[in-house]
């Protein structure tokens, strides 16, 4: 098995076709975005405190009521069939075992219903979701996570147009292969919606007030990077917001993830949870997006790569690496608990 979320996706490279690997690991236009998510973490320097003798860790962590034996969530990516036969099944029994909260793509590969099967009782599940231009389409997804068992909506808010990915121009990567639909919509969308998801360029907080008025389940915002947007997001009643630029996929040339937190975390104040994502491959990301005020991190690619590699076991390897890194650096930080990382453990590396 692979040592390091690195080594997972070298191997996952070999496996995966060229172009398949590049739709997943690749990001929007000069790729600028995609490199700062992890190189920002590079520039961070961890300034550990000593002889405070935490024996154990505590790395178990609750968000809107949900408990979660470690803060790193599985974040919301589509098509896992495209990385293994089983796709969104082997995700979510690894997610179950690890005691990890999974967040569903919208354009799962497998229906939620069967990713809740898969994954038993004790998963707790979040659905992503892209408000549809037609509405009666978002209700009835709305509908269809709440029935199969979904605890949370997951708004991503950073797809109004699509962002521009070069290397799937170059591939000539645009559609699902056959046989590889996007079951959530079966149904729902008619048979071109199953193969294509939509995205709503008038995507407004209007659509967020009508969402929080068609369903009791929380409501987390996915994908905003700015503090006034998130200070708005309280005042709309949302339960949490995710930090993120989707992996750098999106608008190139955004923030690195991790840059953008400690403004936002301080806008937040400590109302709603904050969590983030975005280059996360290290227990000391992890433990640096703590420091910087995140509740908990998601991990988007890494996830695919352990799917690619060795199915279930490979994602729950990859989940065990995060665990065990967290842990390790928790300790040496001389930390017994995820609320003992505070903002003095990070510093900006001296230039
Ligand atoms: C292949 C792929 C598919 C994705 N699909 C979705 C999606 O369906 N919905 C969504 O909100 N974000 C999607 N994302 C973005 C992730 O949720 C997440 O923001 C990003 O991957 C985090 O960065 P990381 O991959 O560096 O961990 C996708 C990302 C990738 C790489
Ligand atoms: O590729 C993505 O980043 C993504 O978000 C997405 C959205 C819809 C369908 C497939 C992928």
């Amino acid at each position: 098995m692979p040592l390091s979320i690195r080594e997972f996706e070298a191997l996952a490279r070999d496996r995966l076709p060229a172009d398949v690997y590049d739709f997943v690991a690749g990001g929007a236009e000069d790729e600028v975005t995609l490199r700062a998510n992890e190189s920002a973490f590079g520039r961070l320097r961890l300034l550990p405190r000593v002889l405070r003798g935490p024996a154990t860790r505590e790395l178990g962590v609750s968000l809107l009521g949900m408990d979660a034996t470690m803060p790193v969530l599985i974040a919301p990516t589509a098509f896992h069939r495209l990385a293994h036969p089983e796709g969104e099944k082997l995700t979510a029994r690894a997610a179950a075992a690890a005691g990890a909260i999974m967040i569903v793509s919208m354009g799962s590969t497998v229906a939620i219903e069967d990713i809740a099967d898969a994954g038993g009782q004790s998963l707790a599940l979040w659905f992503q979701l892209y408000v549809q231009p037609d509405w009666a389409v978002t209700e009835a997804l709305v509908r269809r996570a709440e029935r199969a068992g979904c605890r949370a909506l997951v708004v991503t808010v950073d797809l109004t147009v699509f962002g521009r990915r070069e290397r799937d121009h170059r591939n000539g990567f645009h559609d699902l292969p056959e046989g590889l639909h996007c079951e959530n919509l079966r149904g729902i969308a008619g048979e071109r919606g199953v193969r294509q998801i939509e995205s709503t360029p008038e995507l407004s907080w209007e659509h967020i007030d009508r969402l929080r008025a068609t369903t009791a389940l929380p409501i987390v915002l996915k994908g905003l990077m700015h503090p006034l947007d998130a200070v708005m997001a309280v005042g709309h009643g949302v339960s949490g917001v995710i930090v993120s630029n989707h992996g750098g996929r999106q608008l190139d040339t955004a923030m690195a993830t991790i840059d953008a937190l400690p403004d936002v975390a301080e806008a937040v104040n400590g109302r709603i949870p904050v969590l983030l994502d975005g280059g996360v491959r290290r227990g000391t990301d992890v433990v640096k997006a703590l420091a910087l005020g995140a509740s908990a991190v998601a991990v988007g690619r890494p996830v695919i790569w352990g799917l690619a590699v060795a199915g279930a076991a490979g994602v729950t390897q990859v989940l065990e690496l995060l665990r065990d890194e967290t842990d390790r650096a928790l300790g040496l930080c001389g930390c017994a608990c995820l609320h003992e990382v505070t903002r003095d453990l990070v510093q900006a590396a001296p230039c």
